[in-house]
């Protein structure tokens, strides 16, 4: 099934109490009934960077003033996104995004074909007060079919750049696995962790953020799945 974007601006009212009641009407609001993944789905990397690294990602970014979109549908509510171009400045990025990719592929027997050129920017976000992602799954059917099949998005990286515990409350990253009782699972909540998930697979959103900014940097990997006979 193919998720509507509805592309237009929504007024801050309709997304800004983030109940059970609401939350259920976002999800229903996919279009997709939630589903359950396998946990292997999605690997979790503490303190996969330093600090001293983070400060360069932060840096680099100026992630504050310089919102260029705001993103606003009814899943997600004042994103304001930043698009890096400069793959070769910020190539190490790129490349320990695709590393931690790997990593998760190979631990977990995804069984992608893993591509290490990027396709895509990494996207330095920032999420405002009253900001939220409601439950989705990364790949919509309308990608796969204007990349073709021999290459999607097959690996998301999220990477807390800021800290959760000082910065700001609330924006907790979580995600849909088998055997929590049909609940969500919330990610770690620590600056310099990353997941990575099967960006075909599995669900998952940010709660509201009620204090303060939170800033994580998002990309995908692409790659193909491999054939039966290849496994
Ligand atoms: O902000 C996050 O932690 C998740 C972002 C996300 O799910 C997305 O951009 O697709
Ligand atoms: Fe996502």
């Amino acid at each position: 099934s193919t998720i509507e974007i509805q592309d237009e601006p929504t007024t801050k009212e309709e997304g800004k109490v983030l109940d059970d009641e609401n939350l259920k009407h976002l999800r229903l609001a996919s279009g997709i009934p939630i589903t359950f993944s396998k946990e292997s789905a999605v690997m979790t990397h503490i303190d996969s960077f330093t600090q001293d690294e983070l400060l360069e990602i932060k840096k680099l970014s100026q992630w504050k003033s310089k919102g260029i979109s705001s993103v606003t549908n009814v899943w997600k509510q004042d994103r304001f996104d930043l698009i890096y171009a400069n793959v070769a400045e910020h190539k190490w990025i790129f490349e320990r995004f695709t590393n931690l990719c790997k990593k998760a592929n190979d631990e977990n027997g995804w069984g992608y074909e893993i591509f290490e050129r990027p396709f895509e920017p990494i996207q330095a976000v920032t999420y405002l007060k009253g900001s939220f992602y409601g439950a989705h799954v990364d790949v919509v059917d309308r990608d796969l079919e204007s990349r073709g099949p021999m290459r999607s998005r097959v690996c998301a990286v999220v990477l807390l750049v800021n800290d959760p515990e000082t910065d700001y409350e609330g924006g907790r990253l979580h995600y849909y696995v088998e055997g929590n009782d049909g609940k969500e699972t919330y990610a770690p909540s620590k600056a310099g962790t990353t997941l990575t998930w099967k960006a075909d697979e599995l669900f998952h959103g940010v709660t509201e953020l009620t204090n303060g900014e939170r800033q994580v940097a998002v990309y995908w990997v692409h790659g193909r799945k491999k054939m039966q006979s290849e496994l």
